[in-house]
């Protein structure tokens, strides 16, 4: 088991914890300080400024240090010319994975983000750390983005995804990336918070073999909303200020993929336990 270095805590989780003003007063941070042109074009900087503040001054929902290397390395291993992310906050593991994706050899970053006034902050921040000719914000609610992206030819195969979005959607998405064949054999996901909060209807997916897949589609009613399974705060987290999350309707996925998955255990960066599911498709059966 890894141990978490508590000399890079963030501040602990409050009760209100996003979407307080404290994103807009992050960029003020960031671009008030004395090193800012140390800082522009190094996305390491860019990271250590955004940690500082989370360290320093107010809690922020990033990856963090510590799963954020996980799938640094992972990106490193599987060298994708695309990778998505689901979910981009105000552009960390943006910032961090867009980087690695270059590093690789990698062409595109599409961060998926719902929430305009984030999706200003991601640009902002990703412009800082001179990654603007990798990353592609798309602001919108991931299944509307992905539809589009896909009918416009603008994604055609996700090589690598980061999951990091409203939780009931991780499943209903990824069965949508399915259907679209943007996931395939090759295709790796990345699944944050599989821990704290927790998403067993995903996990339980990913973990299934094609046989129980297929079984569980027929017995399958279309879900329109959110699974029984995740407490009302993690259904409603994002319901306050942009309304209720719609998720992927009439989705049937592909039963036929088959996935290798695991848990990577890991630290939320308050020091939490936390994991990433890492799951791989290794084929599809006929
Ligand atoms: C935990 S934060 C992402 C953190 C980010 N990946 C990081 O590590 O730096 C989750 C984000 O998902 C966004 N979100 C929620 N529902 C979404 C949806 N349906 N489509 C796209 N983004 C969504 C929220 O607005 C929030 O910014």
């Amino acid at each position: 088991m890894p141990q978490f270095d508590e000399k890079k805590a963030y501040s602990q989780q409050e009760e209100v914890f996003f979407d307080d003003g404290r994103e807009i007063e992050l960029l003020h941070y960031i671009y008030a300080r004395q090193d800012i042109e140390e800082i522009r074009n190094s996305p390491s900087r860019v990271l250590q400024a955004i940690d500082e503040y989370a360290r320093t001054k107010k809690y922020l929902m990033n990856v963090g240090e510590d799963k954020g290397r996980i799938v640094a390395d992972l990106i490193a291993e599987v060298r994708p010319q695309t990778m998505v992310e689901l979910g981009g906050y105000i552009g960390y593991s943006c910032i961090l994975f867009g980087d690695a994706v270059r590093k690789a050899g990698g062409k595109r970053y599409f961060s998926l983000e719902r929430n305009p006034e984030f999706g200003a902050v991601i640009s902002s921040l990703v412009d800082l750390a001179g990654l603007g000719d990798v990353v592609k914000v798309v602001v919108g609610s991931s299944d509307v983005s992905i539809k589009r992206l896909h009918s416009s030819g603008t994604l055609e195969h996700i090589d690598l995804m980061f999951l990091d979005h409203y939780k009931p959607a991780y499943k209903t998405d990824l069965k949508l990336c399915e259907e679209l064949k943007l996931v395939t054999k090759g295709s790796v996901l990345a699944a944050d918070n599989v821990i704290k909060p927790g998403n067993p209807p995903y996990l339980e997916y990913v973990r299934s073999s094609v046989a129980e897949k297929r079984a569980a589609l027929e017995k399958e009613n279309q879900e329109d909303g959110p699974d029984t399974r995740f407490a009302d705060k993690t259904a409603k987290q994002y319901a306050k200020r942009q309304g209720e999350e719609r998720l992927a309707g009439n989705v049937k996925g592909n039963p036929n993929l088959v996935y290798q998955s695991e848990l990577v255990h890991s630290f939320e960066p308050t020091g939490v336990p936390d994991g990433v599911e890492i799951t791989r498709c290794v084929g599809e059966e006929s």
